[in-house]
């Protein structure tokens, strides 16, 4: 059964549609790309998804349940986790710290339980330090965690910020433009983090621009043009498209 299956979403903003029956499905232990022309719908698409903004109408099911139209924490701790486009880290805490922020939610562990059960408590922190030294460790941040986030390269940044979201525990990840603005070696590397992510069990959907970083990583490919998915495939496949390269308006989509 698919991860992620999207059906029907639809969104308006005033007279503009930028969702127009979206289907899309993300299968488990994919890399699936979500490519498209600037305006074709898809941070609408991921917004929709996460619960930042209602769809006007659609389902969005996770895992077979549907979750259309429930607000984001509830989204974020059923395991799918939104990562930023631009990385939003707070800048004075340190890498450590930014991590720490987010760890899952611990049900039942109010105020008085942190009364009651200190030793928990001591407990659960150390556990979450523990889990985000190893989360920096799988990015190549260990040697940067206790440095203050604005300190760190914009490279580091875009990897602190998917640290942030595996703080999480996502099972599936939705980044949105994880390279914009990154040199080409350094996408490579955060392409290659990404893969190993894979490898171990996570599922992801990527929104991106840079192609050589969709054609190293993404199968499948899904192309939304206006708001609807236009073809799905192999990235070769979709690159060799007629109707993608008219969608890019004239403009080759390079392999
Ligand atoms: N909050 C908003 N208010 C009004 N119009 C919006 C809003 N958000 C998106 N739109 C419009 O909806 C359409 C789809 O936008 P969206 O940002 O989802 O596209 P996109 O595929 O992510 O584009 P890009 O690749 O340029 O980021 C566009 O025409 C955009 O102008």
């Amino acid at each position: 059964m698919p991860l992620l299956q999207v059906h029907g979403l639809s969104r308006r903003f005033g007279g503009v549609v930028a969702l127009d029956g979206l289907e899309l499905e993300v299968r488990p232990g994919t890399v699936t790309g979500l490519i498209g022309p600037n305006g074709a719908g898809k941070s609408t698409a991921f917004q929709c998804i996460s619960g930042v903004i209602p769809p006007d109408a659609g389902q969005v099911l996770f895992d077979g349940k549907d979750i259309t139209g429930l607000r984001p924490d509830r989204i974020t701790g059923a395991g799918l986790v939104r990562s930023f486009q631009i990385a939003r880290g707070i800048p004075r805490l340190t890498v450590l710290e930014n991590l720490l922020l987010y760890g899952p939610a611990q049900p039942g562990e109010g105020v008085a339980a942190a009364i009651l059960r200190p030793a928990a408590m001591r407990a659960r922190e150390e556990a979450l330090r523990e889990r985000a030294k190893a989360v920096a460790a799988r990015l190549n941040l260990t040697a940067v965690l206790d440095n203050q986030a604005a300190a760190l390269s914009g490279g580091q940044k875009k990897l602190m910020e998917i640290g942030r979201a595996l703080m999480a525990e996502p099972r599936l990840l939705l980044l949105d433009e994880p390279v914009a603005g990154v040199n080409p070696s350094l996408a490579a590397e955060i392409a290659t983090h990404i893969g190993t992510l894979r490898d171990e069990g996570l599922t992801v959907l990527i929104v991106e621009h840079h192609m050589d970083f969709v054609a190293s990583l993404c199968d499948p490919v899904i192309v939304m043009a206006e708001g609807r998915r236009l073809v799905e495939g192999s990235f070769a496949d979709v690159a060799a498209d007629a109707r993608v390269q008219e969608a890019y308006m004239g403009g080759r989509v390079h392999a």
